[in-house]
């Protein structure tokens, strides 16, 4: 494939466990500052597609590239260099650092061992800091110990920690799971602000958030594509009514 305006580009890619292919022969493209939804059934290979481009699964088959980058070899922390940040569904923030440490930490220091020592929490980092705290809703909370935060908290502080490292793709596996109503509406005005700087990937299973954030909805079945368009256009296809909305 030749270079491509498109922030990500996944073409022809697949991957078989013991033979079943969990993704099949699947393209899909994301513009830059887009905001996609995949959804689709359980077991559809949404999980396994984030894992793909993240590397933490290796492909079969086929090609991810990212600002046309080819993604499919790189070490998962080349791929967290190149730009792209995976969020999972459990948090995994240190629930016994503040809100400030936990934000700190995920600076991305100094390549170098000597760049790391020598580090200091300079103006820079403070800065950057108190900025992704005030995108997250936790600006006023940088002392807190972020194990008393509330659940839907927790899961934006894991955003924030993503966000230090201004990746250019954020992706996002199930993030308003057990959160409160309230929780739902500031995590889709907050996803709304983050895609402005960037791509974002977000896999959902509830319908009214799915239609609050998507630019664009991506349907997965068995491995492969269904539907793709606007929630309007993929909630009136039949298809998408039948392996999916339908039951
Ligand atoms: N490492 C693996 N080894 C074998 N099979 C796997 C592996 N990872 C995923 N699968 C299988 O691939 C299929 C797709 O799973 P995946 O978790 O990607 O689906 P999903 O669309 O994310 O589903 P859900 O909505 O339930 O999270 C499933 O049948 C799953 O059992």
């Amino acid at each position: 494939m030749s270079n491509t305006d498109f922030a990500l580009a996944v073409e022809d890619l697949t991957v078989s466990f013991d033979g079943f292919k969990a993704i099949d022969n699947l393209t899909l493209y994301v513009d830059k500052n887009e905001l996609r939804v995949i959804i689709g059934p359980n077991g559809a290979g949404k999980t396994t597609l984030l894992d793909l481009i993240c590397g933490k699964t290796r492909a079969s088959h086929g090609s991810i590239k990212f600002k046309n980058q080819e993604m499919t070899k790189l070490a998962e922390h080349r791929i967290v260099r190149a730009g792209i940040g995976r969020k999972f569904q459990t948090p995994s923030i240190y629930e016994n650092l503040s809100v400030f440490k936990n934000l700190e930490v995920s600076f991305p220091r100094g390549r170098s061992v000597f760049g790391a020592l020598a580090f200091q929490c300079d103006d820079e980092v403070k800065q950057r800091v108190q900025a992704v705290a005030d995108e997250i809703g936790l600006g006023d909370q940088l002392e807190t110990e972020a194990g008393l935060l509330s659940h839907g908290q927790k899961q934006w502080l894991e955003i924030g920690m993503l966000l230090m490292q201004e990746p250019e793709l954020l992706m996002l596996d199930e993030p308003i799971a057990g959160m409160s109503v309230r929780e739902r509406e500031l995590t889709a005005e907050l996803l709304q602000r983050i895609c402005q700087g960037r791509s974002v990937i977000v896999i959902e299973h509830d319908m009214d958030f799915v239609k609050r954030i998507a630019h664009k909805v991506t349907v997965m079945h068995q491995g492969k594509i269904l539907a793709e368009g606007s929630m309007d256009e993929v909630q009136n296809d039949p298809k998408v009514i039948d392996v999916y909305l339908g039951h």
